[in-house]
């Protein structure tokens, strides 16, 4: 087959700007010439085709919910973007746009459809649904409101579903109490005993039924990863009397280890299986109800992600559901290349890593998983304990700050809320504390032009791909050194927007995709900015459709210079904005 590569070189009506000057003044910023065509061409459009491409590349499976918002129902070949996205572009331009994504746990402080409306409007690009929590019908009423908002607003808000997982954790407290205090000497029950009325007072419900019998006295017991802690002194039957040594607050739910000699007891959690028989019944209402993501807890290895993967696929034929491994134990640790290969995305869940793994490895842990994911081109979230304060007060701690900064300036690619959003008083503040730093944070690096260089490997499974590959971190280079105001990518399946994503470059990236799933998944990367857009394999007009659709919403002005990358004809083209 031949795979030749040809580079063209097209012109179209001058216009005296800063792209002419800094491309005809440029020494040789590609590695191939370029010849003149016009001496009057000032847009330059350079376009590597391989031919023989083009039909191979991602296929458009899925076509998505037929997504009517207000801006795009009257007009199909309309462009549909959130009111968001729209505000700041007007506002601010193109480079002020936030690069960081956001992921909102929602619970009873925020399912509404004003609050959850409230969310979107602050930013909130994932909506997670936590299936340790709550019913099936109270996540369905969640999934409908968000869809509800997407379609009658414009927003794209993707949904995660996490599964519960069947680690060992606490009951409901029942008769509505939903926390308790456990003071320092206190002494407090820990049964497996069904109770048919309500819990004896100093009575904590375990989930998992081999608890009593696991457990050994003098083991040390942690309440979430130890926010509280118990010494066991006497076990009774299904009852394991415990006395209380860190005091705090006890959450529904909350996850419990126990501890003996200094380490943690693994070898009965170890047999229980990563997807329970719960989180099975719970996949099926995710699939059903056509969640973007499905967030596994507790992986162990990747076997159980390609488990899920190809009962995904079995089940939904066309769909994409996006599985995200939670990187929350000490076995998936161990195997984190492995799984991180293996799943479409991960998240650096602290909450339980902290609980498994002493609280100062945890830093290099995160570290660790977000490089891997970046190399792997896999979106990684940062989750868990962020803004903790401000679950109770409206300002977070200096230290709270800084730990979101050391996240965006990783360069994670989202960043999460848990209690803060689901059950504190203050979601909208804690989102807006998110949003404010990874801005400030963004534009302290593009300032100070800290581009980063990290050692991408090729990740390529085939010819095809690696040229995809090199197209984008060219692209990406290229708009670092042209200082280009933004990158465009037109994305069937959403590969090509994901490579330019891994560069991290300075400018943002919008990605044009025809599929509204895919635009809701995209929403999880790092500075993209998805825009749903019907087009064609012609690029000139693709190009010229954009330009008209986003200049008459005054989302890019004339001379504003761009790069454009297609995976339909795997180019890259530099031009002006007419
Ligand atoms: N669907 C829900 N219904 C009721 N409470 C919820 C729900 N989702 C989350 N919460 C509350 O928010 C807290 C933080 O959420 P999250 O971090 O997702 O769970 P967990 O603390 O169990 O790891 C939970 O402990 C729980 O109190
Ligand atoms: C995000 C986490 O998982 P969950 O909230 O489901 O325990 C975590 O443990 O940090
Ligand atoms: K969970
Ligand atoms: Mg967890």
């Amino acid at each position: 087959m031949a795979q030749a590569l040809h580079f063209s070189i097209s012109t179209s009506t001058p216009s005296p700007n800063r792209a002419f000057s800094k491309l005809s003044s440029s020494k040789s910023f590609l590695s191939f010439p370029i010849r003149r065509i016009s001496p009057n061409s000032v847009r330059k459009s350079i376009t590597a085709v391989y031919s023989d491409v083009v039909s191979s590349t991602t296929s458009d499976n899925g076509t998505g919910s037929t997504a009517t918002s207000l801006f795009s129902s009257t007009d199909s070949s309309g462009i549909e973007v959130d009111t968001v996205t729209e505000a700041e572009l007007k506002e601010n331009g193109f480079r002020s746009t936030r690069r960081t994504k956001l992921v909102c746990t929602i619970g009873p402080a925020t399912c509404g459809f004003e609050q959850l409306e409230a969310l979107a409007v602050g930013g909130m690009n994932v909506a997670r649904i936590n299936m340790c929590h709550g019913t099936r019908d109270w996540h369905r009423g969640v999934i409908e409101k968000v869809r509800r908002l997407n379609e009658e607003k414009g927003y794209a808000v993707a949904i995660m579903m996490d599964t519960e997982g069947s680690e060992i954790h606490m009951g409901d407290f029942g008769g509505g109490v939903t926390s308790a205090k456990a003071e320092d000497g206190e002494i407090w029950t820990f049964s497996v005993r069904a109770f048919d009325s309500a819990l004896p007072e100093n009575t904590i419900n375990v989930n998992y039924d081999g608890f009593a019998e696991d457990v050994q006295v003098g083991d040390e017991l942690l309440v979430d990863g130890g926010m509280v802690r118990f010494e066991v002194i006497e076990k009774l039957g299904p009852d394991v009397k415990c006395r209380c040594t860190d005091p705090g607050l006890l959450l529904p739910r909350a996850n419990l280890t126990f501890w003996r000699d200094g380490s943690l007891v693994r070898e009965r959690n170890a047999m229980l299986p990563t997807i329970s028989s719960k989180d099975w019944l719970d996949i099926d209402f995710g699939i059903a109800e056509g969640v973007d993501f499905i967030a596994i807890s507790f992986v162990k290895s990747a076997e159980v992600i390609n488990h899920l993967k190809s009962y995904i696929a079995a089940r939904s034929r066309g769909s994409d559901i996006a599985v995200i491994a939670k990187i929350e134990s000490v076995d998936s640790l161990k195997n984190l290349e492995d799984i991180i290969q293996a799943c479409d995305g991960a998240m650096v869940a602290r909450g339980d890593l902290g609980a498994q793994i002493p609280l100062e490895q945890v830093p290099s842990a995160q570290q660790r998983i977000v490089q891997v994911c970046r190399q792997l081109n896999k979106p990684v979230i940062v989750a868990s304990q962020l803004l903790e304060s401000m679950i109770e007060y409206p300002t977070p701690t200096r230290a709270e700050v800084a730990d979101v900064s050391e996240a965006v300036r990783q360069r994670a690619d989202a960043l999460m809320l848990s209690g803060e959003s689901a059950m504190g008083q203050f979601p909208e503040k804690a989102l807006t504390v998110l949003r404010s730093v990874s801005i400030r944070i963004e534009r302290w690096w593009r300032e100070e032009k800290r581009h980063e260089a990290m050692e991408l490997p090729d990740i390529s499974s085939s010819f095809s791909d690696s040229i995809s590959e090199e197209i984008c971190n060219s692209a990406a280079k290229m708009a670092n050194n042209l200082e280009v105001d933004a990158i465009f990518v037109y994305t069937k399946a959403g590969h090509m927007a994901s490579l330019l994503s891994r560069c991290r470059p300075d400018c943002p990236i919008f990605a044009f995709t025809s599929t509204t799933s895919v635009r809701r998944r995209l929403n999880l990367q790092w500075g993209l900015i998805p825009f749903r857009l019907n087009f064609t394999d012609d690029m000139e007009s693709n190009l010229n459709k954009t330009f008209a659709l986003l200049k008459a919403r005054g989302m890019i002005q004339s001379g504003a210079l761009v790069i454009a990358v297609s995976d339909m004809l795997q180019s890259i083209q530099v031009m002006n904005v007419p």
